[in-house]
Formats: structure tokens, sequence, C-alpha cells
């Protein structure tokens, strides 16, 4: 679904990913782990062309080359990203911004009926319909990042980029997150690429695992192939599990 290959970028002398690649297949979970400054935002930004890589990258989805795609191109052909720092429009309701994920989607332009059933199917998928007439700046940080997953879904992705999405929640808000992300793929079959520093999150519901350190990829396996990994340990693991 996601093939990269020598992805590489530098800001000025430093280079924040270095020479990786990697594939994600139709209906994976893969975690995106690594210390601080390891390069995994820059790796998202890469993709989805917020940055531009090196030349002599190549980022395949689907079979088409991505590099060079504007963000929303990107977007409508099914790889749709949430970011690290939550992006809810605060003086919105929740139901119009799960609405206007539909509005970036993979129809470029529905009628704001469609608009409007989409995001509030999604609302429904994530259990927070309840709240669809509620201003998204009353929410509590749990289901603001619930509307980031339902506002993503609402744009019907086949790859949704994670970032950091379980910061800053309580563990079983998090039990509830997992579970919700599972269901995206066992039910929707939308493959996941999920950047996380908790790693009861992603070991817990991640098939396969990627570290990068220092920009470059330095393992990958199953969650229980890296917990044993010794270069893992020594340069992420030891600090964080
Ligand atoms: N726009 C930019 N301009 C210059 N340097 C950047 C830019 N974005 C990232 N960097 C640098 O690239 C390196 C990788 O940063 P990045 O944010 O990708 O790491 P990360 O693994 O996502 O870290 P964290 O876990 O803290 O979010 C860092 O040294 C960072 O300072």
């Amino acid at each position: 679904m996601l093939s990269v290959t020598d992805l590489r970028k530098e800001f000025g002398g430093l280079v924040a990913v270095d020479d990786v690649s990697f594939d994600i297949g139709d209906g994976e979970i893969v975690g995106l782990i690594g210390p601080n400054g390891a390069g995994k935002t820059t790796l998202f930004n890469t993709i989805t062309s917020v940055h531009e890589p090196e030349p002599g990258a190549r980022i395949e989805f689907d079979g088409t080359d991505v590099v060079g795609l504007d963000t929303h191109l990107i977007a409508r052909r099914g790889l749709v990203r949430t970011f690290q720092i939550v992006r809810v429009f605060d003086e919105m309701t929740v139901l119009e911004n799960a609405a206007a994920g539909a509005m970036f989607g993979s129809d470029a332009s529905p009628s704001t009926e469609e608009a409007r059933e989409r995001g509030r199917e999604a609302l429904e998928f994530i259990g927070l319909d309840d709240k669809a007439d509620t201003l998204a700046s009353n929410l509590p940080i749990a289901q603001k990042k619930q509307l980031e997953l339902a506002r993503a879904l609402a744009s019907e992705p086949r790859l949704l980029l994670l970032d950091e999405i379980a910061s800053g929640l309580t563990p079983g808000e998090i039990a509830g997150l997992t579970d919700t992300i599972r269901r995206l793929r066992d039910e929707r079959g939308v493959s996941v690429f999920w950047i996380e520093h908790i790693m009861d999150a992603i070991m817990g519901v991640a098939d396969r695992i990627i570290v990068l350190n220092s920009g470059k990829k330095i393992a990958e396996g199953t969650p229980e192939q890296i917990r044993a990994n010794e270069t893992v340990i020594e340069a992420y693991l030891g600090d964080e599990a």
C-alpha cells in the first residue's frame, strides 16, 4: 500500500531522516517509535508533502509516486494524517468538525448534507455522536482526540497516519483509543501508521514496529522482537519501557 524507498530529509546541515526505506501493507497497524528528535514527525511530514524529500527518494502509495503531490491531493487518494498537537476547530461544533473531514477526503466535493452525514456516521463509529452539537472547545482532551480521529475517518482514509494520539490520556482513555484504532482496521479495513511514545499503547496493538534513531531506521519487527532488541533498548527503550 505504502512503499517508501531511500527517504532522506535534511534541514541545512542536519539530516533529520537518513535514507529510510519501509513498506506498509493493506490492513496493517505499524508503529513508529524512537527518541525525541529521531525524525518521526519529519518522516510523516515528508510522506504527506509538508516537506519535500531530497532527490532520489521514492514514496509510492498504491503504486503511484506521490512525491511532490499536494497534501490535499494525497489525502484525496486516502493517505490522511492527524497532528501531534490536536487541531480541532474550537469555534465549530463536534459535528461541523467531523463534517469538515469529509470535505478533504476521497470525494472531492460532497454536498453539505453528504458531508454532515459522513461526519455523523464517523462520530457514531468513534462513539462521540452524543456530543454532536457541543462546541469542540468544550471537549476534554480525550474527546478532542476522538474527534480528530472522527474527522480523519470522515475523509474515508485507506491509510491513517497518527502522531502521538495517546499522549496526555489516562490509561483507561488509552485503552479506549487503541480499541477504536483496532476497530478501524478490523471493521473498516483502514491501515494505520502510528507515531507513539507511550509503549503500552502502541505495543499492544501494532503488528509491526519501526524504530528510528538520529534519522536512521535502526530496527523493524514485531513488538516482541523490538522489546528484546539490544540496539533499541540502548537507544530508546531503556529509558521509556
Ligand atoms: N522545519 C524544521 N526545520 C529545521 N529543523 C527541523 C525542522 N523540523 C524538524 N527539525 C529537526 O529535525 C530533527 C527531527 O525532528 P522530528 O520532529 O522529526 O523528531 P521526532 O522524532 O518527531 O521527535 P519528537 O518525538 O520529539 O516529536 C530534530 O533535530 C528537529 O530539530
